[in-house]
C-alpha cells in the first residue's frame, strides 16, 4: 500500500506505508541513534513528533522489553527499511504489529537520508503521512503550518502516585514523561523512588520528606508547562537536593528566570559529545531534545553553565550556585547507552548524603 510523506515546504516522499492506515500531522524530527530503536519509540518525550530513523534498517531483532515506558509515543515513524523479519530470542513480536496494535502510522522505503538532509537544512518541519493518493497540496500545507505540539505533558504522565520500594534514599520523582531507566538508575542505586503525577503540588512532595527529588524529561515545548513551572519555583525554594534530566532541567531554568528556545533541528542520537566544564573531561551523551536553555539570558547569581555540547556549543546542564541543585539537557540513564554520564546519579546520591 503506497503512502505519501508530505513536507511543509511541499516536499512529498512516496513510500510503503507501515502501521496504522490512519493520517497525520506532526512535527517531523530525525534520531541518528544506530541501536535501541524500542527505547526511542517507547520514549515519552516523542509524543506529538513523528521520528525518521536515520540508521537505514530497523527492526531486525523485534520488539524485546528494551522499552523505555508501556507504549509508543510518536505520532508516526518514518524509516528507509522496515525488516521483514526479525530475530533475537527475547523478541515477541514485530515492529509492524507494533504500530498496529497501537495505532501509530508510518511509512518505510523513503530516500530518509534526503529527508534528513532537509531538515538539517531548513530546520525541523511539520508533516503529514497519508495513504491517500490524491492528497491535495493546497489543503494540506496551510494544515501543516499551523500544526504546534501543543501540552502533551498532560498525555505522557502517569495518573496516579507509585513507589519503587529501596532502603536507600528516598526520591520524589516527578514524572512529566519519565523514561523507565531514570527511576531504575536510582532504584538499582537502592533509592527508594517515588513517582508523582506531573500536575502533583510542590506542598504534596515536600509533605513526604524525599531526601532528593528528581525531575524527569518530558515532550513539548518547555514553556507550555505553565503552571507545572511555578511548582518547580517551590521546589527550588525548598533546601531538598535536585537533580533533573532535559525537560526537567529546561523547567528549572524557566522556573528561575532564565529562558529556553526551540533549535534549528534539536539533537536526536546516541553519540552527542559534552564537556563537563568543571572537569574539562567530554563525554559521549544520548540525546533528544528540540529546545535548550539560553546561556545569553542566564543571572550568573542564578545559575553558571556546567556541561556544553562540543559539537554546535549549546548548553548542557547548569549548576545552581548556592543549592545542591544541578542539570543536565542530556540523558545520563541512557538505554541503550552510552552510559558515559550515569556517575551524574552518584553524583545526586552524594549529594543527598551531605
Ligand atoms: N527529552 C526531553 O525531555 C525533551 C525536552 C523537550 N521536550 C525538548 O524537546 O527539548
Amino acid at each position: 500500500m503506497k503512502a505519501y510523506l508530505i513536507l511543509e515546504d511541499g516536499t512529498v516522499f512516496t513510500g510503503k506505508g507501515i502501521g496504522s492506515d490512519r493520517e497525520v500531522i506532526s512535527e517531523i524530527v530525525f534520531n541518528t541513534s544506530m541501536t535501541g530503536y524500542l527505547e526511542v519509540l517507547t520514549d515519552p518525550s516523542y509524543a506529538g513528533q513523528a521520528v525518521v530513523m536515520t540508521y537505514p534498517l530497523i527492526g531486525n531483532y523485534g520488539i524485546t522489553p528494551d522499552m523505555e515506558s508501556q507504549k509508543p509515543w510518536p505520532d508516526g515513524y518514518i524509516v528507509r527499511e522496515l525488516s521483514r523479519n526479525y530475530s533475537n530470542f527475547r523478541a515477541t513480536g514485530s515492529i509492524q504489529d507494533f504500530l498496529l496494535e497501537h495505532d501509530i502510522p508510518g511509512i518505510c522505503g523513503i530516500d530518509t537520508r534526503a529527508l534528513t538532509k532537509i531538515l538539517r537544512e531548513k530546520g525541523t518541519m511539520n508533516g503529514m503521512i497519508t495513504r491517500n493518493e490524491n492528497y491535495n497540496l493546497d489543503e494540506i500545507l496551510p494544515k501543516l503550518h499551523a500544526y504546534t505540539t501543543g501540552n502533551v505533558v498532560d498525555k505522557v504522565t502517569c495518573d496516579e502516585v507509585h513507589v519503587l520500594k529501596g532502603t536507600g534514599k528516598k526520591v520524589a520523582l516527578l514524572d512529566f514523561g519519565a523514561k523507565n531507566n531514570i527511576a531504575k538508575s536510582l532504584n538499582d542505586r537502592g533509592c527508594e523512588v517515588t513517582i508523582y503525577p506531573a500536575r502533583t503540588k510542590a506542598e504534596e512532595i515536600l509533605a513526604a520528606n524525599p531526601d532528593g527529588i528528581m525531575l524527569s524529561n518530558g515532550p513539548g515545548d518547555p514553556k507550555d508547562c505553565g503552571s507545572i513551572i511555578d511548582e518547580v519555583k517551590k521546589l527550588y525554594d525548598s533546601d531538598v537536593p535536585i537533580f533533573a534530566i532535559c525537560l526537567g532541567h529546561q523547567l528549572m531554568a524557566l522556573a528561575t528566570g532564565a529562558d529556553t528556545h526551540k533549535m534549528k533541528y534539536g539533537h536526536r542520537g546516541g553519540n552527542h559529545p559534552v564537556k563537563d566544564l568543571a572537569t574539562g573531561k567530554v563525554y559521549i551523551s544520548s540525546q533528544n531534545h528540540g529546545y535548550v536553555v539560553d546561556t545569553d539570558k542566564l543571572d550568573p547569581a542564578v545559575a553558571t553553565p556546567a556541561f556544553v555540547n562540543v559539537n554546535d556549543g549549546t548548553n548542557e546542564g547548569l549548576a545552581y550556585v548556592g543549592k545542591n541543585i544541578f542539570t543536565v539537557q542530556f540523558h545520563p540513564e541512557a538505554c541503550p547507552g552510552p552510559q558515559d554520564s550515569a556517575y551524574l546519579f552518584d553524583r545526586f546520591i552524594d549529594m543527598m548524603s551531605k
